[in-house]
């Protein structure tokens, strides 16, 4: 159980705090070639959340180079798994042990609540990093079937250099999704953390050198994604970028890849994730799933479920009991105030264009019932209030646009049918969600749903055991589980006959 300190104890760690902003390049913090930087702005209250090196395209050569020599070297992939299982062990404890610092840079960043960063960003960040470290004596190569003449070992080889672009909303937790598997691999990296969220990028860098990491095996470079991600998705000497963030991104980094030398590609991207809710279905369990699913870190989740398709006869009744859970638990404060549940929007820009997608949805006829509103604080930032909007039709833009805010479009349906046509009506497939005490039918319907994950009456469940990625323009390529370090590890056949 974490300690819930009071948010003086927070300021006091805040106001302490030395924020690092160059460069983590072979082992060091290094300033920036190109000579810039830029100022982060933080979300809770538009002041200043330090100073941050404006990477370039000599930026990635460098730190792609020190990656390269590291990889060559041969001083992490041909380390003792043993030994290299205890330094990502003692990584993922040192993540823990600077577990209150990480949430705080976390918060800082992205404006989400100070006990959420702790609970939940670091956590997983940790178990993340100890779920792959475990995994690495535990990997085995294959002997493929063969005649009694030859053998043919099959070998899971590291790729070499691995370049990971992450976004903003969970970077810790995503930087370990992917960073953890590809190292544990045996491959080095250069992490390009989004421009909105560095800080904890490059102090999770820090603490893999301080557990036993070589130099060169995790990178760091921060800056903008046209003048950091695409250089480094165009780079010649990288054999994969696994991306994480929007379906528009991840298109220009599969033209990247195609341009250079074909690297690789794993894309992780948007979402609009219905949940639907049957009329039999316990009511009070939706309202919660669906408030918590839609409004946690304030809308700003790649599977939030943003599109409630619920059956006409239960909808008011619905809508009413998620406005009771909203208003009961989900606490609009300052990130910093530790009974907060959610906190600001990642940043002014963000803020605009969130409340823009709300006003085309009223001009195109969605109604509201609660919330979506901005929300003045008196320390400044950029907050919005959970909001719900009821006569949507699917072709909407409130249904079709992932807005990456507060705010839920409710879609209203008739038959079961109608509503597999609803649910499955969107260019994305990341998540999903039936709700319904007919057993038969949440088989029947969650095997239908088109989404890389189905949930039955509860929503966003997860384990580090199951696989996590997208269907359709959502991506491919799966992180979590066993499984997603395959995609990090290239198989080589070696035939040998025998006389
Ligand atoms: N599927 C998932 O697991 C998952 C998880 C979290 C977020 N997301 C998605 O991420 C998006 C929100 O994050 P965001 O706003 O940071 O996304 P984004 O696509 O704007 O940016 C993501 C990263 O790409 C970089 N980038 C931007 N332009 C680039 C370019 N031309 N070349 C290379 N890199 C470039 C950015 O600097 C950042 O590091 C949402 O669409 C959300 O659904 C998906």
């Amino acid at each position: 159980m974490t300690t819930q300190h009071s948010r003086d104890y927070w300021e006091k760690l805040l106001a302490g705090l030395r924020l690092e902003g160059r460069h983590f390049i072979d082992g060091d913090y290094r300033l920036p070639l190109s000579g810039e930087t830029f100022t982060r702005i933080r979300p809770m209250d538009g002041r200043s959340g330090g100073v941050l090196s404006r990477g370039n395209a000599a930026d990635i050569d460098a730190a792609v180079a020190a990656a390269r020599a590291a990889f060559a070297s041969g001083i992490w992939r041909q380390k003792e798994p043993g030994e290299k299982k205890k330094i990502m062990l003692r990584w993922a404890d040192l993540i823990r042990a600077h577990g209150e610092e990480l949430a705080l840079l976390e918060t800082i960043d992205v404006g989400k609540p100070v006990m959420a960063s702790l609970n939940v960003d670091v956590r997983l960040c940790a178990d993340g990093i100890q779920y792959y470290a475990e995994m690495i004596d535990k990997m085995y190569d294959e002997i493929a079937p063969t005649g009694p003449k030859a053998r043919a070992l099959v070998r899971k080889v590291p790729l070499g250099v691995v370049g990971v672009i992450t976004p903003w909303n969970y970077p810790m937790i995503i930087d370990a999704w992917k960073v953890g598997p590809a190292i544990a691999a045996g491959n080095s990296v250069v992490l390009k953390p989004a421009e909105q969220s560095s800080l904890s990028a490059l102090r999770l860098a820090a603490l893999g050198l301080e557990a036993g990491l070589p130099a060169g095996v995790l990178n760091v470079v921060t800056g903008y994604g046209e003048e950091t991600g695409k250089p480094l998705s165009l780079h010649m000497d990288v054999d994969m970028i696994a991306f994480t963030g929007s379906t528009e991104v991840g298109k220009l980094i599969m033209g990247y890849a195609a341009q250079s030398n074909v690297k690789r590609v794993a894309l992780e991207l948007g979402g609009k994730s219905p949940l639907v809710v049957f009329e039999d279905a316990d009511l009070d369990a939706a309202a919660s799933a669906v408030a918590w699913g839609c409004f946690y870190n304030s809308g700003e989740t790649c599977h939030a479920s943003t599109r409630l398709i619920v059956q006409r006869s239960v909808q008011d009744r619905l809508i009413e009991k998620i406005r009771e859970v909203t208003d009961r638990e989900i606490a609009l404060k300052h990130p910093l105030d530790p009974s907060a549940q959610i906190g600001a929007m990642i940043e002014e820009a963000h803020l605009e264009k969130v409340l823009g997608m709300i006003a085309a949805g009223e001009r195109e006829g969605a109604r509201r019932v609660f919330g979506a509103e901005q929300v003045l604080s008196e320390t400044g930032g950029y907050y919005v209030s959970p909001g719900v909007f009821v006569d949507v039709s699917n072709d909407m833009s409130l249904a079709r646009q992932e807005i990456f805010g507060p705010v839920l479009a409710a879609i209203a349906f008739d038959t079961e049918e109608e509503a597999l046509r609803l649910a499955n009506d969107t260019i994305y497939g990341l998540a999903g969600a039936v709700f319904t005490t007919d057993m038969d039918r949440a088989h029947r319907f969650s095997e239908r749903l088109h989404a890389g994950t189905v949930w039955i009456n509860t929503y966003d469940m997860s384990n580090f055991a199951t696989p996590f990625g997208g269907f359709k323009q959502s991506g491919f390529g799966r992180d979590r589980s066993v499984h997603a370090i395959d995609k990090y590890c290239d198989y080589k056949t070696i035939w040998q006959q025998f006389a």
